[in-house]
C-alpha cells in the first residue's frame, strides 16, 4: 500500500534543481511534445478558471508521459496586479502521482519550478534562435521571472552587458543591487532594448511594452508574460516582422494575445526545431512566445522527486 505523499517545499526544491540538469531534460521534453506521440506526452491546453473578484485565473496543467511513467498536474494562480501591489503575480503547486495506482507521491512547491523551468526554456529558445556572438541582453520586468532569467542567461551565455527595466527606476535599481550590480538599470524600455541582441519580456503588463521600431533586426525576443488571449507585451509590428516560435502552437493560438490579436503566424514550436523538422531562423528577428507547459513541470517535478528520494536522510 502506498504511503502518504511527501511534501517538498521551496528551499528543498531550490537545493535540488540545477539548470545544468534541467536544461537537457527540458530540451528532450519539448522535442517529445512536438512529436504529438501520445505515448510520449499527453498534455491538453491549460484549463483556466477566472477569479474575477481578484483579477486572476486558476490554471490546471495535467500531463502524462506514458513512456517515462510520469503523471503530474500543476495548479497555478496568476493575476493582473496594479502598480505598487505587494501581492504575488504567480503562485503554484505541483502534484506528482503514480500513474499505475493513481496515488499522489509528492506535493511540491511550484514557485521555484515555475521560475526555473520557464527561464530554462527561454534560454533554450536563445540557444536555438539567437545570433552567435550576442553581446547585449535586455530584461523587461524585475520580478521572480526576471531574476530566474537573469540567472540562467548569465550562467550559460557570455553577454558583455545586461540591461534591466521595470515599472519604475527604483525597481530596476533594486533588481540590479540584488544581483550584485552586474547589470545596468534603465529608465525606459526604449533605452533598455535599443541595440540589444536578446530581449526577455517578463512583465505583468496587459498592454504592449515592447515595440518593433526599437528592436534591432536579427534580435531574439523571449516573450514570457501576457498569457491571456486579450493581454499583450509586444506590438503588432514586432509580431508581424519577426519569425514567431512557441512552446505549444495550440497553447499560443488559445492563450496568447500577442499571437491572436496581431494575427501573426506561429512558424514552429521549439520542439520542431529540436527535432530538426523546422529550421531555426537565427539570421532573422525571432520571437519565442512562451505560455508555459505542463510537460515542463512534469520533468522538473520528476527531477526534484528523484533527487529527493536518492537523498538517504529522508528515507
Ligand atoms: N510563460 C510562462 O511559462 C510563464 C509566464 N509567467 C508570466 O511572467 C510574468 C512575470 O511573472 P513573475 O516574474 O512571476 O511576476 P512578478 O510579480 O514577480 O513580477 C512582475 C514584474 O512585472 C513588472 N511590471 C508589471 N507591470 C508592468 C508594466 N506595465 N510594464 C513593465 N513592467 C511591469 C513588475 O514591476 C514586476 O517587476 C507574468 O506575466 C506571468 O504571468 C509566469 C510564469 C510562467
Ligand atoms: O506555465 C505557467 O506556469 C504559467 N503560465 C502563464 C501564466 C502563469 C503561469
Amino acid at each position: 500500500m502506498a504511503g502518504p505523499p511527501v511534501i517538498i517545499w521551496e528551499q528543498e526544491v531550490e537545493r535540488l534543481l540545477r539548470y545544468r540538469d534541467l536544461i537537457p531534460r527540458l530540451e528532450e521534453a519539448l522535442g517529445k511534445f512536438s512529436t504529438r506521440d501520445s505515448a510520449e506526452v499527453i498534455q491538453p491546453v491549460r484549463s483556466t478558471v477566472p477569479l474575477q473578484k481578484h483579477s486572476g485565473f486558476l490554471g490546471l496543467m495535467p500531463t502524462y508521459m506514458e513512456n517515462d511513467g510520469v503523471l503530474s498536474t500543476k495548479l497555478v494562480c496568476f493575476y493582473k496586479r496594479e502598480a505598487g501591489s505587494s501581492l504575488p503575480g504567480v503562485q503554484a503547486t505541483v502534484v506528482l502521482l503514480d500513474p499505475q495506482y493513481g496515488n499522489v507521491k509528492a506535493v511540491m512547491d511550484g514557485e521555484v519550478i515555475t521560475a526555473m523551468r520557464t527561464a530554462a526554456v527561454s534560454a533554450i529558445s536563445a540557444k536555438l534562435l539567437m545570433r552567435p556572438g550576442a553581446e547585449v541582453l535586455a530584461i523587461l520586468g524585475t520580478g521572480k521571472q526576471a531574476l530566474s532569467h537573469y540567472n540562467v542567461f548569465t550562467e550559460i551565455f557570455s553577454f558583455k552587458e545586461v540591461r534591466v527595466c521595470g515599472r519604475t527606476m527604483e525597481g530596476a535599481e533594486r533588481f540590479v543591487r540584488s544581483v550584485g550590480g552586474a547589470a545596468r538599470a534603465c529608465g525606459s524600455v526604449e533605452e533598455a532594448v535599443r541595440g540589444a541582441d536578446a530581449i526577455v519580456t517578463v512583465t505583468l503588463s496587459t498592454e504592449p511594452v515592447l515595440f518593433g521600431q526599437w528592436v534591432k533586426p536579427g534580435a531574439h525576443v523571449a516573450a514570457v508574460g501576457a498569457c491571456r488571449p486579450d493581454w499583450r507585451e509586444l506590438d503588432d509590428e514586432l509580431m508581424k516582422t519577426a519569425v514567431v516560435y512557441a512552446d505549444s502552437r495550440d497553447g499560443a493560438m488559445a492563450e496568447s494575445g500577442d499571437v491572436i490579436l496581431s494575427g501573426a503566424e506561429v512558424f514552429a514550436e521549439l520542439g520542431d526545431v529540436i527535432n530538426g523538422t523546422k529550421p531555426a531562423h537565427r539570421e532573422k528577428t525571432t520571437v519565442f512566445k512562451s505560455l508555459g507547459m505542463g510537460v515542463e513541470d512534469a520533468v522538473s517535478a520528476k527531477l526534484v522527486f528523484d533527487r529527493w528520494t536518492s537523498t538517504s536522510s529522508h528515507l
